[in-house]
């Protein structure tokens, strides 16, 4: 799939409503808070429905990571009429378990995917507020192809792009709405 360029407009509406904090929750971090974009409904939706104009048609499930990533992931399922998967932090999801560690820009952790919850030879979107270091997403990518799916594609809002998380997802690919 080739994902949709983004409107100017639209990336302009993000990066309005995205607050930046420093040094939150280390020392160095300058944390990318997505709770004012989501308090504006009209630009909530409208980066759903650009989401959806890219993914629609290309999959068959989207898969959210928790935590964040579950807020852009369900609205698109719904919108697309497709299945939702939650890939959890350790110890949420009851067993059986498909598990992995991962480093993440201020900490590490691991995530786990429901055996049985994505069907194998699903086309699946994996969406997530940040790519930063790639960790995350490489790690859900990784469960969802240990489960037999396909990862057609991934959606984030916001790309980081000097911690060059692509660099963990070569020959995916990966559509940030916008990159900071
Ligand atoms: O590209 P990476 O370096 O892996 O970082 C990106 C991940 O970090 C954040 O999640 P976090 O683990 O802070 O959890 P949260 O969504 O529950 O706040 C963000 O929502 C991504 O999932
Ligand atoms: N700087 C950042 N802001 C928000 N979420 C993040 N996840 C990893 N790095 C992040």
């Amino acid at each position: 799939m080739s994902p949709l360029p983004v409107p100017t407009g639209l990336q302009q509406l993000i990066t309005a409503r995205v607050r930046s904090v420093p040094d939150y929750p280390t020392p160095g971090v300058v944390f990318r808070d997505i709770t004012p974009l989501l308090s504006d409904g009209t630009a909530f939706s409208a980066v759903v429905g650009h989401l959806a104009d890219t993914f629609g048609g290309e999959v068959d499930t989207v898969a959210g990571v928790e935590a964040r990533g579950f807020l852009l992931a369900a609205p698109l399922a719904a919108v697309l009429g497709c299945s939702l998967v939650a890939v959890r932090k350790a110890g949420k999801l009851p067993p059986p378990v498909l598990r992995t560690n991962y480093h993440l820009e201020y900490g590490e952790a691991s995530i786990e995917l429901s055996e049985g919850a994505v069907a194998a030879g699903a086309r699946v979107a994996v969406l997530d507020d940040v790519l930063a270091t790639g960790g995350t997403a490489a790690a859900t990518c990784e469960l969802l192809e240990r489960a037999g799916a396909t990862v057609t594609g991934l959606g984030f809002l916001i790309e980081l792009a000097a911690l060059r998380g692509r660099e963990q997802l070569i020959g995916r690919v990966v559509h940030p709405l916008v990159s900071y």
